[in-house]
């Protein structure tokens, strides 16, 4: 540490309503990582990691002032960390006319994943279609060769299920049909029960996610013959949660006779191997009490579960961090080569900005949200995580590592029925 500054700019979002507030817990676990790697005298050599950063509120619109403040004002910033899709899709557009790298570490959208709209974008978030290889495995698995899909028109849920398609179809598995709703999935579950769907994938915010499960109670399209992939992000006591203005017509009991038995994938954010020491040293546990101890500080009741939004990303900031310090120390040896440094970059620095992408495009490091490494088109690499609710509580059944196609299964799962419920009506023919 000391010495000059190596300056990047940070777009956090922390207040407002709409969309994720996920830099309430994310921008402290980023500065924890400015802490570690400037502590480090081998990480770079001579200079001090600075963060100049500013609230987006999840906005795109005031992400993309942040950022022009960001960049007209001194000192020269080499590189931009981002949240939320909305605002990663607004700065990264425009980044490229900076020559500026933008790592997102709260960015799902499967949209991102486009080197030609996105070219200098790299995100330790995983994109949303994470889920759906780990769909497909298990439809494998059980022997489902016909499901049906259920989906809020929200962009994230439409290239998503675009995606799933692609690969129902390279598997072979038949989408019997696509439902859609804006707000109210009445008819789209009566059009499921129509076509006799066994089999669903749901995928919708969790307000959206209560509406559904009190029309699937309502609807009686639950229960041991129905399996239902819901997305595993929400928080885990969402279907016995009460909001008054959400106006759900259902009691939590008939909530929890509905959700019984459901499935949940999501992206590992934690690093698993509790004792495994990452790059900083840390293990994910030890990276947890540090982030428990700082967030205590700022008022959160950590004690009694008031976590602050971004509390599940937090360790994708941290390691965004990581990645920025490691590309920057790569790319600082192979300037020094050329007599050259980091403090000669400048926005019209093509030639250098192009050692910083190479740099954090071949990153790959062990941090505390696991092995940290791109695609080619940027998006991180994450194993996923299944569950299962099993007397009203969820179950870890099982880990899917998409790259190597294993999957690590407990043989955890509990059928009411006593077996794997079927993906049609069996019609049988008495002769
Ligand atoms: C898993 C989730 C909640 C998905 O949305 C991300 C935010 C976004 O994509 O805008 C944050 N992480």
């Amino acid at each position: 540490g000391g010495g000059s500054e190596l300056h990047i700019g940070g777009i956090f979002p922390i207040a407002g309503e709409g969309g994720w507030q996920g830099g309430q817990a994310c921008m402290p676990a980023a500065h924890l990582a400015l802490e570690d790697v400037n502590a480090r005298a081998d990480l770079l050599p001579g200079y001090r990691l600075t963060l100049h950063s500013n609230d987006s509120e999840c906005e795109p619109g005031l992400g993309a002032s942040v950022m022009y403040n960001l960049l007209y004002n001194e000192p020269t910033k080499l590189m931009l960390l981002a949240g939320c899709s909305t605002v990663c899709t607004t700065v990264a557009e425009a980044a490229k006319m900076w020559n500026l790298v933008v790592l997102c570490y709260g960015a799902s959208s499967p949209a991102l994943s486009d080197r030609q709209r996105f070219p200098t974008l790299f995100r330790t978030h995983p994109s949303a279609t994470v889920h759906n290889p780990t769909r497909i495995k298990l439809m494998k698995k059980f022997g489902w060769s016909r499901v049906a899909i259920l989906q809020q028109a929200e962009e994230v849920f439409i290239s998503t299920v675009e995606d799933l398609e692609q690969r129902c179809n390279e598997a072979g598995i038949e989408i019997v049909t696509r439902q859609s709703f804006l707000s109210d999935p009445t008819d789209a579950v009566r059009n499921l029960r129509r076509q006799d769907s066994r089999v669903i994938v749901g995928l919708f915010y969790v307000v959206a996610a209560r509406r559904v499960l009190c029309e699937l109670y309502k609807q009686n399209l639950y229960g041991k013959q129905y399996t239902w992939f819901f997305i595993g992000w929400y928080e885990d006591n969402w279907f016995e949660v009460v909001i008054e203005k959400e106006n759900i017509e259902c009691t939590v009991d008939q909530m929890r006779m509905a959700a019984e038995g459901h499935i949940t994938t999501e992206a590992l954010m934690w690093n698993q191997n509790k004792r495994e020491r990452t790059i900083s040293g840390m293990t994910s546990e030890d990276f947890r009490l540090r982030l428990n101890d700082v967030l205590r500080q700022e008022g959160y009741d950590i004690d009694n579960q008031r976590y602050p939004e971004g509390y599940q990303e937090a360790p994708l900031a941290y390691d965004a961090v990581w990645s920025v310090a490691l590309a920057f120390n790569k790319t600082m040896d192979r300037l020094h080569k050329y007599g050259k440094s980091l403090k000669d970059f400048n926005y019209n620095n093509k030639e250098i900005a192009d050692d910083i992408y190479s740099a954090i495009n071949s990153t790959q490091f062990l941090g505390v949200s696991g092995i940290v490494a791109f695609s080619s088109q940027g998006d991180r690499i994450a194993l996923t995580q299944i569950e299962q609710v099993i007397n009203g509580t969820y179950v870890v059944l099982g880990y899917y590592d998409t790259q190597a196609d294993n999957l690590t299964w407990f043989d955890r799962e509990v059928w009411r029925g006593g077996k794997v419920p079927q993906d049609r009506t069996i019609i049988r023919r008495v002769l």
